[in-house]
Parts: structure tokens; sequence; C-alpha cells
């Protein structure tokens, strides 16, 4: 259906919407893990084209509906998986997230696109495949995240370094010990001894946007609270302060449990809430945690208008 497309600022990049009650609109659903929210969208709102500028104006909290990410999907892809392309709220689109994954499977299931209790997600950007299981008894999710590993490459770090252990990072005048860790999407694990949300807010965007990492990554700051628990505070690329970050979870996990500083099954805290993160010696790992349904809603064709102005 190509109906009403003359409503829209950005009226080629739409080619579905719905008219209510005379006014042209486009649905979506709010999901939230931990405080990390997300507004899901179907596919067949868009043509190709997905703007930054429409999902900038989506997440903007006063401007917009708010959210600190935008998930699009699903779209059919192979072997009965069901594909999703997940954006941060600046609009750039990203590999992963382990909360997007688990707000993304319990979607599936409350529409009914899904009922089997263990789904395959495709991550439509770089193509991986993602298993998840519904843990009936705990109420939470799991997602097989796939590997991770050290490789200087993989996060497009500009060193000649093989990998960033305990690298030395110098900035404005400070010198933090950085360990680069890629769980599929690029991570920077910080130690420190007292961690505050006012710590990652400072530092969070310089070490993120610093010039060893061109392509920006994600921030934890992190101590380890004892063998099973380790304590966070975020900065993603992207999105910036967030009070919770699956990925984020995993790359200090990893990170820690590398260096032999905690066991292979930890609880990772965040301000929004804890997750659990279980390791493998192969280099893999399983987040697991809460996903919850927030809001149905419409987005206006009056919004859509605005976002030109
Ligand atoms: N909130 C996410 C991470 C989202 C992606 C990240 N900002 C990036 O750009 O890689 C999570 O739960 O993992």
């Amino acid at each position: 259906m190509r109906a009403h497309r003359t409503y829209w600022g950005l009226r080629s990049h739409f080619y579905c919407i719905v008219i209510l009650n005379g006014v042209a609109c486009m649905e979506f659903f709010k999901y939230q893990a931990l405080g990390n929210d997300y507004l899901i969208l179907e596919p067949r709102w868009f043509s190709e084209t997905i703007p930054p500028a429409f999902i900038r104006q989506l997440c903007n909290r006063r401007f917009g509906v708010g959210a600190d990410g935008v998930i699009i999907g699903p779209w059919r892809a192979p072997d009965g998986a069901y594909g999703l392309r997940i954006f941060n709220a600046d609009g750039s689109e990203c590999e992963k997230s382990g909360n997007g994954l688990r707000l993304f499977a319990r979607y599936l299931v409350d529409v009914g696109y899904a009922t089997e209790s263990e789904l395959r997600l495709s991550l439509l950007y770089t193509g991986e495949i993602v298993n998840v299981s519904f843990l009936r008894t705990e109420h939470a999710i799991r997602v097989d995240l796939g590997s991770y590993c050290f490789d200087a490459i993989a996060l497009q770090a500009s060193t000649s370094q093989e990998q960033l252990r305990n690298y030395p990072l110098e900035i404005g005048g400070k010198v933090f010990t950085i360990t680069g860790v890629d769980v599929g999407n690029p991570h920077c694990v910080v130690w420190v001894d007292s961690l505050s949300a006012e710590l990652a807010r400072t530092w969070g965007p310089r070490i993120g946007t610093c010039t060893l990492f061109p392509q920006k990554t994600n921030v934890q700051f992190a101590r380890v609270l004892d063998r099973r628990n380790v304590q966070i505070e975020i900065w993603e690329r992207g999105a910036g302060y967030t009070l919770a970050s699956g990925s984020s979870a995993c790359a200090v996990a990893a990170v820690a449990y590398d260096s032999g500083l905690v066991d292979a099954a930890v609880t990772v805290h965040m301000p929004g809430g804890q997750v659990q993160v279980d390791l493998n010696a192969n280099h893999t790992l399983a987040l697991t945690g809460p996903a919850q349904r927030v809001a149905l809603g419409r987005v206006s064709a009056d919004f859509g208008s605005q976002m030109l102005a």
C-alpha cells in the first residue's frame, strides 16, 4: 500500500502509513531492559533507506518519543531466522545490542510472530545469527551472543599493536588503563577503584571518540566486587550515558574472565539493574536478563513534517 505519502517530510523514505481519525501515523512499540529502552518498528513502514534524521528525531526525549535506540524488524531471513536492524539514538546503525536482542525476541512472541521458546535472530548489519531462549522459570531471556576477541583489527583501532590489553591511553592529562574487546560490537573497558555516573558522562565520550578508535567505541568503567560480581557504568557509542547495556556487560565480563579476576558465571551490576553473563572456554558467551514491553504508540504525520523544520 502506498498511501498518503505526501504527509511526510521525508516522504521518499516511507511507503506505508495508516490514517487514523484523519491523522496519518505509523505504529511503534516501546520496550525496555533495565532502563535501556528501544522503539521497535515494522520494516513495512520504510523503503530501503532508513533516514538517520528520522531515528534521531524519534529517539529525542524532548522533541520525539524518546529512546536509546530503534530496532526495525522482523525481516525474513534464511532458515527461519527473524531479521532485525539496530540503530543508536544518533541514527548510526550498529552491529549488535545485547538488550536489544532480548527485547526483539520478546516482541516477536508478544505480537504473535513466534511461538517457540527458542528463536534464531539474524543481525542484518553483519549477517551474524544468534540463538535466543526464553527461560520460563526465571522470566528471563538468554542470548547466546557468540564469540569475543581482543584483536585491535576487529576494533578498527588505529594502532600497530595486535591487541589493546592494559593499554595506557592518555587523554586530557589523565592516563587510563584500557582493554579493547570485541563482542560483535566494539568496547573499551577501563578498570577504576570507584565508580560514578559522572565519571562515565565526563570521560566516556572522550575515550569513545578518541583517535585510537576512529570508528568510535562503547566505553565501560568497571570494578570487580568479587569473583562472581562486577559493577559498571556505561557510555554507549551513539547513545551516550545509559542505565544498562547487554553487550557492555558481556565485554566487561569477558575482560575480567580473561584476566583471571572472575569465574565463568558473572553477575554484572549496572545502574538500571543486573544481568548474568556466562563465559565459555572457547571464547563465547551468553547473556541472560529481563525484557519488558512498555507501550504501543503512533507517530503522527505532524511529527514527520516537523523533521524538516
Ligand atoms: N544497548 C546495547 C548496545 C547498543 C549498541 C552500541 N551503542 C553500539 O554502538 O555498539 C546493548 O544492550 O548491548
